[in-house]
């Protein structure tokens, strides 16, 4: 029976990639993305910039809404501090199952939260099911028509506090049009554009990066 893009990717990454080490991860399945097949990873280019946002937050918790394959996932969980949490939700139940394995291949487990289901489900259960108080920084990486229900969602479940950060991918290519308006003219965020391509391609993309300012 055929495999899918996703087995094929994790194929790759347990062939090159060294148990344990999350750059040699990410290093294999950015191989794999341009010498083989494209995948919806964020990539090395928009990657470098998720990498500079998250060591100068320096998040104890994290919240990725979209999990895919576990590139992204990978990429922030290896530069947490210790006790730092990141809880990743994934509506696709056959990607989950391809991401557990990159996170295990990683070394990252223990780090990282995998949450199967709807976000617009689980971000009111938050509090409860998790503990978690407010979230220093959001990787907005699903559905692009459910970032902005769900920044909406957030706020009004006290999930962001003044300072929160949310980081969204794919605010030109796909795009996300009344995300970005919403986030770029409310007096509650303090938005700044990050200038990329399309994962793997020439593409223009970028990340929008917004401060909830409370
Ligand atoms: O659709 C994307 N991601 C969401 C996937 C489903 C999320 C499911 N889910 C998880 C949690 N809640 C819901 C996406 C698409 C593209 C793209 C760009 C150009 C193109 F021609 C084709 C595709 C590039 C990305 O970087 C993306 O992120
Ligand atoms: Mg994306």
């Amino acid at each position: 029976t055929q495999s899918t893009r996703p087995q094929r990717m994790l194929a790759a990454v347990q062939k090159n990639a060294t148990r344990g080490d999350p750059r040699s991860v990410v290093k294999a399945i950015d191989q794999f993305c341009r010498q083989k097949e494209w995948a919806m990873n964020v990539g090395d280019e928009k990657g470098c910039i998720l990498d500079s946002v998250v060591s100068e937050v320096n998040p104890a918790t994290v919240l990725e809404l979209g999990t895919y394959c576990g590139y992204s996932t990978v990429r922030i969980a290896s530069l947490l501090p210790p006790h730092a949490k990141l809880i990743t939700l994934e509506f696709n139940p056959d990607n989950a199952v391809i991401a557990r394995q990159v996170i295990a291949w990683a070394g990252l487990e223990d780090k990282i939260q995998l949450v199967e289901g709807a976000s617009g489900d689980w971000i009111p259960k938050m509090k409860e099911e998790f503990g978690v108080k407010t979230f220093d920084l959001v990787f907005l990486d699903h559905w692009k028509d459910r970032y902005l229900p769900d920044t909406k969602l957030m706020e009004e479940c006290g999930l962001l506090r003044k300072g929160s950060i949310l980081l969204a991918d794919n605010v030109i290519c796909p795009g996300t049009p009344d995300y970005l308006e919403y986030v770029r003219n409310s007096p509650r965020y303090k938005s700044q554009y990050f200038k990329s391509h399309l994962e793997y391609t020439k593409v223009e993309d970028g990340l929008e990066k917004s401060v909830f300012l409370g």
